[in-house]
């Protein structure tokens, strides 16, 4: 079953309908793909799905539960986490502490029952790959490196969904590749539900099972990389005429 569902979200801003009926499901163990053009919807649906804005029609349904009256705290209790596109780290704490302060909080309300914030930081720490760098200051990190920070921060609260906006934009290539085996990882092994917005085309296609493409608020194909990468409305609206092919 699907660990998040949106069913036909729609969303108006004055007399702009940025989503226009989008249904989409991220199942576990699974990375799934959101692309499209600027402006297509995407940060927007992330948005409704974590309830910062209410969807003008439609549903958001997490491990089949409706949570579309739910507060963004009560989505992340029951297992949502999320990166955004601007980061937003606390930039006089060190990368240690960055994510620490995330267990801490989390361990507020998680109901699996507290972590050890010091150990399940120095596991995630390891796990996203910046041990090395651990003690410094997130402000003196590169961008890539600070999304990484990011990344460990949603993980210390152990979501059974993560939604992740442009999180490999400012990665350098051999960054991004490590990037698209650590998303491998958290769906494979931690049988994570991952939604990844990017526009990074050869990432999206490396790791993606399922890929949603929108653009002007609408779905206009879902389906494998191979069914998406071919389809000739995707390469009308964002591929072009050469998508990139990684294999
Ligand atoms: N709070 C808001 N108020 C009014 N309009 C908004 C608001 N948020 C988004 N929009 C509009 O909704 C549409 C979708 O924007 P959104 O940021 O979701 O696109 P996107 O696919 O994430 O784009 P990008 O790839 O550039 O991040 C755009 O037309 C945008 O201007």
């Amino acid at each position: 079953m699907a660990m998040l569902e949106t069913e036909a979200v729609s969303v108006r801003f004055g007399g702009n309908l940025a989503l226009d009926g989008v249904s989409l499901s991220v199942e576990p163990g699974r990375v799934t793909g959101l692309i499209g053009p600027n402006g297509a919807g995407k940060t927007t649906l992330f948005n409704i799905v974590t309830g910062l804005l209410a969807p003008t029609r439609g549903r958001v349904l997490v491990d089949g539960a409706d949570v579309t009256r739910l507060p963004p705290y009560r989505r992340a209790h029951r297992g949502l986490a999320r990166t955004f596109q601007r980061l937003e780290p606390f930039v006089s704490l060190s990368v240690r502490d960055n994510i620490r302060v995330a267990g801490q909080i989390s361990n507020t309300w998680r109901r699996g029952g507290r972590v050890d914030v010091d150990q399940e930081a120095g596991r995630v720490i390891d796990l996203v790959g910046l041990a090395e760098v651990a003690d410094r200051d997130v402000a003196e990190l590169p961008t890539g490196q600070a999304r990484l920070v990011e990344l460990g921060r949603a993980l210390m609260t152990k979501p059974r969904v993560l939604l992740l906006d442009e999180p490999a934009s400012g990665q350098t290539e051999p960054e991004t590749a490590a990037f698209g085996r650590l998303l491998h990882r958290l769906a494979d092994q931690d049988g994570l539900a991952i939604c990844l917005v990017e526009h990074d085309v050869t990432l999206v296609m490396g790791v993606c099972t399922m890929i949603y493409v929108l653009d002007y608020g609408k779905v206009i194909a879902a389906g494998p990389p191979e069914v998406v990468r071919a389809d000739p409305a995707v390469i009308d609206a964002y591929l072009g005429s050469a998508p990139t092919d990684p294999t």
